[in-house]
C-alpha cells in the first residue's frame, strides 16, 4: 500500500505525515510531496520513527516522482484561511494548484483513490472530477472530499456538553465542508436528546468551528492538528476497506445520484475499489430537512465554480 501526502511539509500534512508514519499497516509507502525545499527533510526527519513504513520526501514543480505507484493520493497543498477570510477567498490560488496536482494524479497514479482537504473543498473537488473526466481516468468512486473534521468536531462538542466518551459518540454531517453547507443531524445522534435551542446553537458552533480556530490563531493559520488527525482516520478508513474489512462506513463529500447536488457530503460504506455503496442521510428533524433545503443554492453554486473553471 503506497499512500502519497502533497502538501506534505505544511501544517497540515506534517501532522498528517506523522500519523500515517505511525499508524500505517506495516509494508505501507508513505510518499511525501510539497513545493518547499524542506520536503526530503520532513522525511528524514520522520524516517527515525521505528514503524515497518517506509518514507521518501519530494519536492521542487514535479509531483511524479511521489506519485508514481500511489494507491492513495492525499492532497492539502495550498493556501489557509486568515482571520476575516472565508474559504472562498482561497479559490483564487488553490483552484489553479489542485488543477496543477491533479493533472499529474491522472497521468501517473490515475486508479489511486484521491481525498482532497485543500479549501474550498465544495469547488477543488469539482475541480479534480472535471480535470479526471478530462483525462478520461475519473472514477467517482475513488474521489473524496475530506469533511471528516466536521464529524470529529460534532462528535468532540456533543460529548462535552453531555459528558459523554467522545469516543462513543457519532454524529453523521452531511452537505458540504463551509457555513451552511456543513449539516450535522444532531437528530440522529443514539441516545442523546437536545432541545431546538440546543440544536440551533450546536449547529452554528459546528459549521463556526473552523472559524474559531483561524480567530484563535490570529493570523497563524487554520486547524492542522486537529485536521491532519481527520485526515488519518479517513486515510486509514479507506485502507481498512482496501485491505477486506467489511462496514467501513464515513462520511464524505462524493458525486452521488445528484438528488441534493452533484457532489454531496454523506455516509458512504467503503470497500476494495472505493466507494462500495453510498448510504442513505436517513430522517431528518424539520429543522435539519429546512437547513438542507437552503444549503443547496450555496453548493450548488460552489460547485459550478469549480466545474466552470476547467470547462470555461
Ligand atoms: N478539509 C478540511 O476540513 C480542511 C481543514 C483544515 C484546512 N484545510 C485546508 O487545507 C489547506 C492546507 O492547510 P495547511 O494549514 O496545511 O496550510 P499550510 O500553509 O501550512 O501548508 C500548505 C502547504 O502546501 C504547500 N504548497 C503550496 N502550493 C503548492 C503546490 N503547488 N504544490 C505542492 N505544495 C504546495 C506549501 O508549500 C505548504 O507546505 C488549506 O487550503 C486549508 O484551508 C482543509
Ligand atoms: O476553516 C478553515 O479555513 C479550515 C478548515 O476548513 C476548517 O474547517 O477548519
Amino acid at each position: 500500500m503506497k499512500v502519497a501526502v502533497l502538501g506534505a511539509a505544511g501544517g497540515i500534512g506534517q501532522a498528517l505525515a506523522l500519523l500515517l508514519k505511525t499508524q500505517l499497516p506495516a509494508g505501507s509507502e508513505l510518499s511525501l510531496y510539497d513545493i518547499a525545499p524542506v520536503t526530503p527533510g520532513v522525511a528524514v526527519d520522520l524516517s527515525h520513527i521505528p514503524t515497518q513504513v517506509s518514507i521518501k520526501g519530494f519536492s521542487g514543480e514535479d509531483a511524479t516522482p511521489a506519485l508514481q505507484g500511489a494507491d492513495i493520493v492525499l492532497i492539502s497543498a495550498g493556501v489557509a484561511r486568515k482571520p476575516g477570510m472565508d474559504r472562498s477567498d482561497l479559490f483564487n490560488i488553490n483552484a489553479g494548484i489542485v488543477r496543477n496536482l491533479i493533472e499529474q494524479v491522472a497521468k501517473t497514479c490515475p486508479n489511486a483513490c484521491i481525498a482532497i482537504i485543500t479549501n474550498p473543498v465544495n469547488t477543488t473537488v469539482a475541480i479534480a472530477a472535471e480535470v479526471l473526466k478530462k483525462a478520461g481516468v475519473y472514477n467517482k468512486n475513488k474521489l473524496f472530499g475530506i469533511t471528516t473534521l466536521d464529524i470529529i468536531r460534532a462528535n468532540t462538542f456533543v460529548a462535552e456538553q453531555h459528558g459523554l466518551n467522545p469516543a462513543t459518540v457519532n454524529v453523521p454531517v452531511i452537505g458540504g465542508h463551509s457555513g451552511v453547507t456543513i449539516l450535522p443531524l444532531l437528530s440522529q445522534v443514539q441516545g442523546v436528546s437536545f432541545t431546538n435551542e440546543a440544536v440551533e446553537n450546536l449547529t452554528k458552533r459546528i459549521q463556526n468551528a473552523g472559524t474559531e480556530v483561524v480567530e484563535a490563531k490570529a493570523g497563524g493559520g487554520s486547524a492542522t492538528l486537529s485536521m491532519g488527525q481527520a485526515a488519518a482516520r479517513f486515510a486509514l478508513s479507506i485502507i481498512r476497506a482496501m485491505q477486506g474489512e467489511t462496514n467501513v462506513v464515513e462520511c464524505t463529500y462524493v458525486e452521488g445520484d445528484g438528488q441534493y447536488a452533484r457532489f454531496f457530503a454523506q455516509p458512504v460504506r467503503l470497500g476494495k475499489n472505493g466507494i462500495e455503496e453510498r448510504l442513505p442521510i436517513g430522517d431528518l428533524s424539520p429543522f435539519e430537512k429546512n437547513a438542507l433545503d437552503s444549503m443547496l443554492t450555496v453548493l450548488k453554486a460552489d460547485i459550478e465554480l469549480g466545474e466552470s473553471f476547467i470547462n470555461a
